[in-house]
């Protein structure tokens, strides 16, 4: 079979890392911006940046509700820190009015981690995103991120943290065929995230 074709929402945020860090992961890869570039997609990437702002350019460029359908016909989709936020059915302290794409069954909270820390590091274990105890652990850069404040039962929780205040906190999550971290992979060149939804895409075709 040909390598899947993965896009990368690009309306704005980080979407070039992402698409590079899916080139090397061997997949075709598409910036998404229209509802037509939708079609073809095996999997769509839903990049970090601000969720206030790619939710409006997501109404305003008429792809909110296209999305939604290929979400809810099973369109593998991984969402990172704003894109989690994206990909939530619920958000705490979100702005007003601002909206979800949804199909996560998860609450998430907008800057969880407060506002003296807007940026930090961690080593995380996560076995089904291929950082098992024997492996190198995880390292997660955190940037303005969210956290998953609860999770309903069809979500398997994949890392939470493991040190300081907000140790035990969800940080990464799947559900049927969408995923969510609130670091930054694309950003830390730990191919292993993109790699495990590569895997998710493929399973799913
Ligand atoms: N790095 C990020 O994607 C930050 C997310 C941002 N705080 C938001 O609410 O969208």
């Amino acid at each position: 079979m040909s390598a899947p074709v993965i896009g990368v929402l690009a309306l704005q945020g980080d979407f070039r890392e992402h698409l590079s860090a899916l080139e090397r992961c061997g997949t075709r890869t598409v910036g998404v911006r229209r509802p037509s570039e939708l079609a073809d997609l095996d999997g769509l990437v839903v990049p970090g940046g601000e969720s206030t702002t790619i939710d409006k350019l997501l109404r305003r460029f008429d792809l909110m509700a296209p999305l939604r359908e290929r979400i809810a016909s099973g369109l593998p989709v991984y969402g990172s820190c704003a894109g989690m936020i994206l990909l939530a059915d619920r958000i705490l302290d979100g702005i007003e009015g601002q909206q979800t794409i949804g199909g996560l069954d998860v609450t998430v909270r907008r800057n969880a981690f407060g506002r003296q820390v807007d940026s930090f590091e961690e080593d995380l274990h996560a076995p089904a995103l291929g950082a098992t105890p024997s492996d190198p652990p995880m390292r997660a850069v955190f940037i303005r991120a969210p956290w998953v404040e609860t999770a309903g039962d069809a979500v398997e929780v994949l890392a939470t943290v493991s040190t300081g205040p907000a140790a035990g906190r969800i940080v990464a999550v799947r559900q049927g065929a969408l995923m969510a971290t609130a670091f930054h992979p694309e950003i830390s060149g730990d191919a292993r995230v993109h790699r495990a939804f590569v895997d998710l895409v493929e399973a799913h075709r």
